[in-house]
Order: structure tokens, then C-alpha cells, then sequence
């Protein structure tokens, strides 16, 4: 469905929320690799603002800056210049201790791997990471993280026996299990067919609008992002839209469309 659009370089979408609902900020980002003749301005001054409960996606060719603006967003990699906080919490300046720290009680990760310990069932790899960090399993959150990704049948079977959709439903699961404030999914279809892909997306989809989470996608593909109900589109390090609940065609011209 398209509704309202806004297509200029803008930190937010119209009607997005205010400050308590937001799920991540960034101001400034700047990211720059190398020096001299051989430095990559990979983020120049980016400025976005993260509803909760929306899923969000960032678009943008191969090299715009998307893996790097996630990294620094999720308190991965360390930003040159600007400011990150995520759910109310500011990341500038924390150690790698801290940054692991808030990472394990706040963020969920999807990536395009599905990363399953292929000797534990789908079940027990939904734990593993609370078991390990050594918080309590809430078995009513579990059960129904379960239930929204339809994994319930599919519990006691290891990764070898499932499909590559279903395992990286597994994979969702883990990372909803926990109740971060934020899921970062990096081309979480990379490595699926194009109908394991739509599954995955409405999955996504449907942990934002039933399950109450907030979802930043990483994707180069339009298909892909046109499920988010915002999209950030990136051009060498800057963003260049953010669109509203686009579709396709709209993401087409946003992709070719750059800011002089
Ligand atoms: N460790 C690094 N050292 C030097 N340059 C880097 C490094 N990581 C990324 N870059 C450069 O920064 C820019 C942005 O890279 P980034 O991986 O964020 O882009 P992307 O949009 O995610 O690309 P892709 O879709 O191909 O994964 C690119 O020019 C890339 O070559």
C-alpha cells in the first residue's frame, strides 16, 4: 500500500513520532576510512531518527554506506564524528565492554547467514544466546515468538532439517526472543529464494505490527524494502530520501535519483 510520501533528504517521515518513541537516533554520523589519497568517505554527516514500532528499511546501491551506517547505529563499529543513542541510551563514547553490554540486553541481530548451531535443535538455538549470557528464559515471551514466526511444529528439529526460510525464522527468533528495543537485519534474503524471501519479509513484517517490535532492514533490493513502512535511501554516505510506506516505483526513482 503507498500513502504519504516525502522524498527530499529529510532526518525523519512525516507524522513520525517524538523523542519517547524513538528507537535509535543519530546526528552527524561520519564515517571516514583511510587518509590521504585513499581515504572513503563512507557516511557524510548523516542525521535519522528511528520510530519504534515501525519497520524501517535502508536502501541504497552497493558501496552508498548502508552496512556501515547499520555497524554504527548498532554500536559495531565507532562512528569518526557524531552521535548515536538507541533507546534512549547514548553509544558515543562507550567502551567495547559497554558496547557489548548494551548490544546483548538491546539489540537483536538477523543476518544474511542464519549462524545456527547446527548439533542444537531450532529451540534450543532460539536460547542459546540468554542461556550463555545467563539471563532467565521467560517461556511465555518464547512461547509466543514461537508461535508469530509459526515455528511450533518445527521446534525439535535441528538446522539440517529445515528449510533455509525456516531456519532463518529460527533465526528471527532468537533475536525477538530477548525483547531488544531494536532488531538490525542485514539482507536477512540474501541467501533465500525469492518465495523463502517474501515469507521471511511478512515475518518481519508481522513482528513489527503483531509483535510490537522495531525493525531496521539492510537491503539492496527493492522488492525487499518495499515491505518496510519506511524507507532510507543512501548515496555515497548521505542520505537522499525517506519515503513512507513506498512502492516499488517509487523506490525505483528514489534509487536513481541523487542529490547533486
Ligand atoms: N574497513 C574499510 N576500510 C576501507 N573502506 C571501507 C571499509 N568498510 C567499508 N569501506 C568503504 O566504505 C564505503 C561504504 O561501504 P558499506 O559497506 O557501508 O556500503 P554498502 O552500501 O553496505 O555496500 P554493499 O551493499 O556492497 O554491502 C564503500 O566505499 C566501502 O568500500
Amino acid at each position: 500500500m503507498s500513502t504519504a510520501t516525502t522524498s527530499s533528504p529529510s532526518p525523519t517521515p512525516s507524522g513520525a513520532a517524538n523523542d519517547g518513541a524513538l528507537a535509535a537516533r543519530v546526528t552527524g554520523l561520519t564515517k571516514t576510512y583511510g587518509r590521504g589519497d585513499n581515504v572513503v568517505h563512507a557516511l557524510r554527516g548523516v542525521d535519522l531518527q528511528v520510530p519504534r514500532g515501525r519497520f524501517t528499511a535502508i536502501m541504497g546501491p552497493s558501496g552508498s554506506g548502508k552496512s556501515t551506517l547499520m555497524h554504527c547505529i548498532a554500536g559495531l563499529d565507532a562512528a569518526t564524528a557524531g552521535e548515536v543513542e538507541v533507546a534512549g541510551r547514548r553509544l558515543t563514547g562507550l567502551d567495547d565492554t559497554a558496547l557489548t553490554l548494551f548490544r546483548r540486553e538491546h539489540i537483536g541481530f538477523v543476518f544474511q547467514a542464519f549462524n545456527l548451531l547446527p548439533m542444537l535443535t531450532a529451540g534450543q538455538n532460539i536460547l542459546l544466546p540468554l542461556e550463555l549470557s545467563g539471563r532467565a528464559v521467560d517461556r511465555e515471551r518464547y512461547d509466543s515468538v514461537v508461535d508469530l514466526l509459526g515455528l511450533g511444529d518445527r521446534i525439535g528439529h535441528r538446522p539440517s532439517e529445515l528449510s533455509g526460510g525456516q531456519q532463518q525464522r529460527v533465526a528471527i527468533a532468537r533475536a525477538l526472543v530477548a525483547d531488544p528495543a531494536i532488531v538490525f537485519a542485514d539482507e536477512p534474503t540474501g541467501n533465500l529464494d525469492s518465495d523463502a524471501s517474501a515469507e521471511i519479509l511478512g515475518h518481519l513484517r508481522r513482528s513489527v505490527h503483531e509483535g510490537g517490535m522495531t525493525v531496521v532492514m539492510v537491503t539492496h533490493e527493492l522488492e525487499a524494502a518495499a515491505y518496510a513502512d519506511d524507507v532510507v535511501v543512501l548515496h555515497d554516505g548521505a542520505i537522499t530520501a525517506h519515503l513512507v510506506e513506498p512502492d516499488v516505483d517509487q523506490l525505483t526513482a528514489a534509487l536513481r535519483r541523487r542529490v547533486a
